[in-house]
């Protein structure tokens, strides 16, 4: 069968989506999507989604790894799906669209998508390090020097440590600059690879390195693949709201592929 595919990509984080409207993507398996994500056999990606029409909603995101399982959420993703979504002529000032992990606001401004994150109770503390969901599960290790930390092998000694290794985990290193803002790089699991940004690893950095212990914080990220900028309100009980994750969503191409397997 052959389906038409685009390929966007924010701040390096790249995915392939299709729009699922009429339902024909529904039924590919785990190895197309692995097939698809494959940067040497495939078309290569960090993750695949599909656009699927929802009642109530303006669209639902359905996210897959590149291991072709069905992650959590996706912040990167998030913000690509809402720039796909007006690609493809859903226009809106405000988006409402549904995901895993229950419904997204986002707003569009030229390439710049903001997205909505879904609130976070609190942060584990580990030792030094932190742990906590933004949507998808973090670990976040404060990096003096993170530009020559190797990534792919310290984000696997904690990934796979035994309190991980089977639901997995998202590892972040993160440098905290004179300024307050940070230097983020992220090893991922279901790409199991270090990828250029994560949506929700930065997202996760920002809320553990907070500015103003209680009210409105602002936190401007670098990552390999360009700059974010987070915002959020903190309470004094450590919970936080109103969590926006802002920055550039690119499509970068638009291509047909044959899908093997598939009635
Ligand atoms: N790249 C994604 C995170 C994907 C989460 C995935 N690796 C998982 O934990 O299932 C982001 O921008 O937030």
């Amino acid at each position: 069968m052959e389906i038409t595919f685009y390929k966007y990509q924010g701040t390096g984080n790249d995915f392939v989506l299709a729009d699922n409207r009429r339902n024909h993507c529904s039924r590919l398996t785990e190895e197309q999507i692995k097939h698809i994500c494959d940067r040497r056999f495939g078309i290569g990606a960090d993750g695949f989604m599909l656009l699927n029409e929802k009642e109530g909603y303006d669209f639902e995101m359905v996210y897959y790894n590149a291991d072709g399982w069905e992650g959590s959420m996706c912040g990167n993703g998030g913000r690509c799906i809402v720039k796909f979504a007006n690609d493809l002529g859903i226009k809106k000032n405000r988006y409402v669209f549904l995901a895993t992990d229950g419904p997204h606001e986002a707003t569009l401004e030229g390439d710049a998508v903001s997205l909505k994150m879904k609130d976070v109770e609190g942060i584990r503390k580990y030792k030094t390090d932190s742990v906590l969901n933004t949507g998808s599960p973090h670990y976040v290790q404060l990096e003096p020097d993170v530009m020559s930390l190797d990534v792919v092998k310290e984000g696997q000694r904690i990934r796979y440590s035994k309190e991980y290794t089977d639901e997995g985990i998202n590892v972040n290193f993160v440098q905290v600059k004179e300024d307050g803002s940070l230097i983020v790089r992220t090893y991922e699991r279901g790409v199991e690879n270090e990828t250029y940004s994560c949506g929700t690893g930065v997202t996760a950095a920002a809320l553990v390195f907070h500015h103003n212990d209680n009210g409105f914080n602002s936190i401007d990220i670098e990552t390999i693949g360009g700059k974010l900028n987070v915002r959020y309100h903190r309470e004094l009980d450590g919970s936080f709201n109103n969590i926006w994750l802002k920055g550039p969503a690119l499509q970068v191409f638009k291509g047909t592929i044959n899908i093997t397997g598939h009635d």
